[in-house]
């Protein structure tokens, strides 16, 4: 890491900017080693090109070998889908209320389902809602499983509401088409990205986002710093890890919620919902037709 100096006269004082000191916190793989920081951990992992594009086939291929079913994509945990939905339901709702207050009526809302597996989230909350909804996945079987469940006639709701667009694509390499969504959800999937490309996918995923359209992350936690799965080539981050990838992307909480209801065993869950830099910080200035709603950061 560049190392930063503040000097005052003669005495030359060696500081850290704030966000230095938090990314040294150390963390753990799921063999139980220790990594002083996350630059070690990431030098190993992705520190030059090649070691890189394994870690992002290794990922994949880990998916590619894993059943298209609810199972599969939660590892084994099907049942937690119903809390899963339930939660963000509840989650979406408090954001379209303030965020959409004409969602349903005349407003034509689309959203991006990233890391979509085989549609789950789509099919169970996001096409109920949003009457385009685009999925983004990279292993081709889950894709296709999507298609399916997502078939008009497989689905619930109206022909008002339909999946849209699959691509076949890893998130690190997708630029959405500027200005087309309202929402971009990106759920357990996000922990497959390195740092540097967390960063750049969201740089990239602003432009296709409509203005005050905003993000969802929902994400598995780690208590501090990392822990890295070597299996499936993913990192599971704490809330002061997401907090400074998110200051790098130019992004802001707007509100979070935890999950609830989940096995002990599991790793806590969160719901962050990020807005872009074009928004001014909540509370101090707000899109004019929000101006009467109440203080949303907790
Ligand atoms: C735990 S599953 C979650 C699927 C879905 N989001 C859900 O909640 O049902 C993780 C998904 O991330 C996908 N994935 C793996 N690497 C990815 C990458 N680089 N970019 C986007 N998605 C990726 C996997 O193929 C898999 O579908």
């Amino acid at each position: 890491m560049d190392e930063s100096f503040n000097a005052h006269g003669s005495d030359r004082v060696r500081v850290r900017p704030r966000n230095q000191i938090e990314m040294e916190i150390g963390g753990l793989d799921s063999n139980g080693r220790q990594f002083k920081n996350a630059d070690e951990m990431w030098r190993e992992e992705v520190g030059d090109s090649q070691k890189k594009d394994d870690w992002y086939r290794n990922g994949v291929g880990y998916w590619q070998g894993v059943e298209a079913s609810m199972d599969g994509v939660l590892g084994g945990y099907g049942h937690v889908n119903e809390p899963d939905i339930k939660a963000s339901e509840a989650f979406l709702n408090t954001l379209l209320t303030d965020l959409f207050p004409n969602a349903g009526r005349n407003q034509h809302l689309v959203a991006l389902d990233c890391g979509s597996g085989i549609g789950r989230v789509t099919k169970n909350l996001l096409v109920r809602y949003f009457n385009e909804v685009d999925l983004l996945e990279p292993v081709s079987h889950f894709l296709d499983a999507a298609r399916e469940n997502l078939a008009p006639e497989n689905l619930l709701v109206s022909g008002e509401h339909k999946a849209a667009s699959f691509y076949c694509t890893p998130l690190q390499e997708f630029s959405p088409d500027t200005g087309r969504y309202d929402v971009i959800w990106i759920q357990w999937c996000i922990g497959h990205l390195a740092d540097d490309d967390f960063v750049s996918f969201f740089k990239r995923a602003k432009a296709g986002l409509k203005p005050g359209g905003f993000f969802v992350l929902k994400e598995n936690l780690a208590r501090s710093g990392f822990v890295l799965d070597t299996e499936d080539k993913s990192l599971t981050r704490s809330d002061m890890y997401f907090k400074e990838l998110f200051t790098r992307s130019g992004l802001n909480i707007y509100k979070f919620k935890d999950q609830k209801g989940f096995p002990d065993e599991l790793f806590p869950v969160r719901m962050y919902a990020l807005t872009t830099d074009t928004w001014k910080k909540i509370g101090t200035s707000r899109p004019k037709r929000h101006a009467n709603r109440p203080g949303l950061i907790k």
